[in-house]
Formats: structure tokens, sequence, C-alpha cells
């Protein structure tokens, strides 16, 4: 799957379902030295994820148990991927009228035994993030390893259950669909990522963080 035709068949699996599962969307070059550039990363550039925005984030590991890295553009794989993200926005909203204006993203890192509880991707409140992108960057993964997606239509009905394999992508709409991440029997990898729009309004900032 390349260019256009991608980009092409994301927006209409989401104008028809609301999200899609791309087993392999991105060039694999691109997916390796994503990976290579996590691996360099030390312990210490990630830190422990939260849940809520500025003055209401809190560190609850019976939520959720990733440590997280905020991506920049400044290593050629995270700028690569930025502005893979940066065509796939423009053509949703030349296709789909969804006046998304801005993506951020980070490296998610889930140590073993690590999970995240059922939420949606939008801060209470807040209509902010629009579209929920997923890469996994785990080449080993057996089904016996856990760490699969669960993404539901609502609280109790299951869509699908989505193996973390590598180079897959995930894609769906941040506040429709309820999603956890089973236990994790390894370390598991991945970039979670969002799509938002602006709801910067007169002179308050909206931090995107
Ligand atoms: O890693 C995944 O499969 C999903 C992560 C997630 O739901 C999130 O970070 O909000
Ligand atoms: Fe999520």
């Amino acid at each position: 799957m390349s260019g256009e035709d991608g980009f092409r068949q994301i927006a209409q699996q989401l104008a028809t379902t609301g999200y899609v599962i791309l087993p392999a969307a991105l060039p694999e070059p691109l997916v390796d030295s994503l990976l290579l550039h996590f691996k360099a990363l030390n312990s210490e550039d990630f830190k422990p994820a939260g849940t809520g925005r500025a003055d209401d984030y809190q560190v609850r590991k019976g939520i959720r148990g990733d440590e997280i890295r905020w991506l920049d553009g400044l290593h050629p794989a995270t700028q690569a991927y930025l502005e893979w993200m940066e065509q796939l926005r423009l053509h949703l909203n030349r296709h789909l009228f969804l006046g998304l204006f801005s993506y951020e993203c980070h490296y998610a890192y889930y140590p073993t035994g690590a999970f995240y509880r059922q939420h949606v991707d939008a801060f209470k409140g807040e209509t902010n993030r629009i579209l929920s992108t997923v890469l996994y960057l785990n080449p080993i993964w057996e089904p016996e390893d856990g760490g699969e997606l669960l993404l539901y239509s609502d609280q109790s009905t299951l869509l699908e259950t989505i193996r973390p394999t590598y180079g897959k992508l995930v894609i769906f709409l941040s506040e429709v669909f309820p999603h956890e991440v089973l236990p994790v029997q390894k370390p598991r990898c991945s970039i979670a990522g969002w799509f938002r729009v602006n709801t910067n309004l007169g002179v308050n900032l909206d931090p995107p963080k």
C-alpha cells in the first residue's frame, strides 16, 4: 500500500466504519528506522503515562502502565513519520472535511504486565481529539504475548481484537470507540497519536499535551 491509493483507502474506510486496520500502511524502511530510534532511547527518556491533561494529570498504574515519550521531528525517522501523518491529514481534510488542525504522537513502551484499561481517547469536556492512530513496532509478536488492542462499539460490544504486529497501523474516531490494551506478556512498543481540531478560542492557548 502506498501514497494516494493508501490515503484513499483510509478515507473510504473511515467514512464507512469509522476505523481502519492496515497491516502495512507505511514504507517498511520507515518502520525499521522508527524502531531503531525507539530502541536507541534510554529509559530516562520515557516517563510513566498519565490520564487527564495539565492540572488534572495523574499517573494511575491500575488504569494504564505504559511509559511514553512525545515525538518531535528532530530525528530523520520521526520527521518522516510526522511528514507521512501530515500528508494523511491534508488528504483527510480534503476528502472528509474533518478540519484536522494538528497531529501529536508519542512512543509508548508497555513493560511486561502493563495494560491500559478500557477508555476513550478524548478528555472530559473536550472534543479536540478527532482521530486516534496506533503504529506497532514489535518485530516478533506471538498470540501468547498478549497485548491485543480491543476495539468496542460501546462499552460491552467487542468489534475487533487487534494483535500489535510489526508495521500495523490502526486509525479510529477518538470519541466513538472505547478500547483497551490487554496485559502484555513481554515488552510492547508502539506510537500512539491523535489528529486534533483547534479548540483555541481567542487568546486562550490550548496546550497540545
Ligand atoms: O497501544 C494501543 O494499542 C492503544 C493505546 C491507547 O489506547 C492509547 O494510548 O490511548
Ligand atoms: Fe487510547
